[in-house]
């Protein structure tokens, strides 16, 4: 089982170095940062919808560990709050041209922030979301490095590698097929030479498709979507999901949910990521590293 306190144990492993690393003298002069911009929308005033009222905390949680790299008085949250979607395009632009920042826009699909231009006007030594379409080309193809791996992709693997889940010559199947995850996480498990299926809404009989896996990666967005009788004994499973469901007693009114039904495949499974706690943390944690490596780049520090 991947616990939530194993899985901050791993972020904590990957954190810790590099920390170390940036108390160097030649680093201190240089300042990682990675401004996390919402989009307006979702500030003024969150809708309903599941991802517009999960959003402002997320954005937050993102914004909280940026400003701890930061140390630098050029961030002014409280002014990218107030941008609109017009502004958000000339000013990532602005970012793009300085030293020090990796600008990020948070993607709500559905809330269509002219994703195509905001991407493309982000700098490629800078992406690390690693959505930039030459990034994501060059995961595609053979014989072709990326810059940078995106963070809730490279967080799947990173808990599969360091959990000792081989991948090699398994059998993958991810569950949706969108540019932030289910895409990149396909691609990515074909590098580590899995042999991968994708699930999407499309797809009949998905159960019987993912029952044949040895690893399976959930990010549909769909609660309780992967139930018990989806799993091969013994297989891997992460769940991406991170869904609310209404729940009077929580605090919020309620909780957030994976897409696996936990309860059920936890008897079928060797491992499974919980949610909250398994992938998510795993996710800021790349976006930290992803943040580093492209500062790293910039300083020539190897
Ligand atoms: N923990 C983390 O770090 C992150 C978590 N998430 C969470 O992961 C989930 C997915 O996010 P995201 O990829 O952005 O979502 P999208 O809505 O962009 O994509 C969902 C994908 O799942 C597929 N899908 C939807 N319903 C079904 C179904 N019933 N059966 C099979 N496939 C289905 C869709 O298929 P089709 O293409 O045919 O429409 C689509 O490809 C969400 O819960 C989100 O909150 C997202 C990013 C990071
Ligand atoms: N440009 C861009 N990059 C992204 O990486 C990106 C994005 N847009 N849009 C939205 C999704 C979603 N996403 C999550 C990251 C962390 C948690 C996370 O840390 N979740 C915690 C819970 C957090 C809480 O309770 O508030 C957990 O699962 O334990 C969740 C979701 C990144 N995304």
């Amino acid at each position: 089982n991947f616990s939530g306190e194993h899985n901050n144990l791993l972020a904590a492993a990957v954190f810790q170095p590099t920390l170390l690393l940036y108390s160097t003298p030649a680093a201190a002069a240089f300042q990682p940062c990675c401004c996390c911009i919402p989009p307006d929308t979702l500030l003024q005033q969150p809708a309903s919808g599941t991802d517009h009222r999960r959003a402002p905390s997320i954005t937050f949680h993102v914004v909280f560990i940026i400003l701890f790299w930061l140390k630098s008085e050029d961030f002014d949250t409280s002014a990218l709050v107030s941008l609109s979607t017009t502004e958000y395009n000339e000013y990532l632009h602005l970012k793009a041209q300085k030293q020090t920042s990796s600008p990020i826009g948070y993607m709500m699909l559905r809330l269509h922030l002219d994703e195509e231009k905001l991407l493309d006007a982000v700098c490629l030594e800078k992406d690390v979301d690693g959505f930039h379409p030459i990034n994501m080309g060059n995961l595609a193809l053979r014989g072709r490095e990326p810059l940078f791996i995106p963070c809730t992709p490279k967080a799947c693997i990173e808990l599969l590698i360091r959990s000792g889940v081989k991948i090699a010559g398994k059998r993958a199947v991810v569950i949706g097929r969108s540019n932030i995850v289910g895409l990149p996480t396909s691609l990515l498990l074909q590098r580590h030479h899995a042999t991968v299926t994708i699930i999407h809404a499309y797809t009949e009989n998905p159960e019987q498709t993912t029952s044949e896996a040895d690893i399976v990666v959930s990010a549909a967005g769909v609660p309780n979507l992967v139930r018990g009788n989806w799993i091969k004994s013994g297989a891997t499973v992460i769940d991406v999901g991170t869904n609310p469901v209404e729940d009077p007693s929580c605090e919020d009114g309620y909780r957030l949910v994976g897409d696996v039904c936990f309860e059920e495949v936890i008897k079928v499974a060797s491992v499974i990521t919980p949610v909250p706690g398994g992938v998510g943390p795993m996710t800021v944690t790349m976006l930290l590293l992803n943040t580093l490596d492209s500062a790293k780049r910039m300083l020539n520090y190897t």
